[in-house]
């Protein structure tokens, strides 16, 4: 296998008297969905909030291609390529589709008097906003000057992929990215994840919904009590066997168990 993208190990994450990441691996490598599953409490946002710098962990270390990395905010992450799109996407309702997307990193004029004035440069902004929804099959959002209040969830939660890999972004994290959504939108949001997958661009998928993630899902990271429990096939194990594992009903088997 090729060198991980991305890599955690030994990640412990205190609340309180609360373990919640206890001695946490990560590894993602690139071109994967990797899906990371786990009950209730199990750590799985405290891992992604780790991994994209919005809580700092405790102990351990995060390695993003092979060099050590500390993020001190989520907007660290952010410029070091590490994109996440929580279940709440982190848009204002009232703002277009274009002016969601292009959110603290808005194209601003060139030229002397362009710098001078600082002005946005909307025609290009709408051109790239455009681009993006294309190359990721979302065209079926005709007007980019729309507010994204006007948008379905399916679609809200693909112009918030959009964003998210619009920007050089090397790995694009997705918190429950279906949870809120129906059968035909969630189908469009799976599409969408292989859709960015094919662009070379490694997916972290947060899931319950077993049956999504065994759908697009290259590998599967198991959590249970803040640990990574095994690291599963999906085509190698049935959904209820992982639900066991997650839930300690049964044990992995001693080859699955993560390294
Ligand atoms: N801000 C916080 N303050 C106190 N305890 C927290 C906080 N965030 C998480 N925890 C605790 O840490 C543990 C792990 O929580 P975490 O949210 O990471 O799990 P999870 O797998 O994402 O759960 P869920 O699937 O319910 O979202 C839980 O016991 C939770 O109550």
């Amino acid at each position: 296998m090729s060198e991980a993208i991305l890599q955690a190990r030994g990640l412990t994450k205190y609340y309180g008297k609360v373990t919640a990441l206890d001695r946490c691996d990560f590894d993602l490598y690139p071109g994967e969905v990797l899906a990371v599953i786990g009950d209730n409490g199990a750590g799985k946002s405290s891992l992604i909030k780790a991994l994209s710098g919005a809580v700092q962990p405790d102990g351990g270390e995060i390695w993003l291609e092979g060099e050590k990395v500390t993020f001190e905010s989520p907007i660290a992450a952010r410029a070091h390529g590490i994109e996440t799109v929580y279940q709440t996407l982190a848009m204002s309702p009232a703002l277009s589709i274009v002016d969601n997307m292009f959110m603290g990193r808005e194209i601003r004029k060139g030229g002397i008097l362009g710098k001078y004035l600082r002005k946005l440069d909307k025609p290009r902004m709408e051109r790239v906003a455009r681009d993006k929804l294309n190359e990721l099959g979302l065209m079926t959002i005709q007007n980019i000057n729309q507010p994204v209040e006007t948008l379905s969830g399916g679609q809200r939660q693909g112009v918030a992929v959009a964003r998210a890999a619009a920007f050089g972004s090397k790995v694009i994290i997705l918190d429950e990215p279906t949870a809120a959504l129906g059968v035909k939108e969630s189908r469009k949001v799976l599409e969408l994840i292989q859709d960015v997958k094919a662009r070379g661009m490694p997916i972290v998928l947060i899931s319950h919904n077993m049956p999504h993630v065994f759908e697009v899902a290259d590998r599967i990271h198991v959590h249970r009590l803040g640990k990574r429990l095994c690291v599963v096939d999906p085509k190698e194990i049935t959904m209820n066997d992982a639900v066991a594992y997650m839930t300690g009903a049964k044990e992995p088997p001693s080859e699955l168990a993560a390294a």
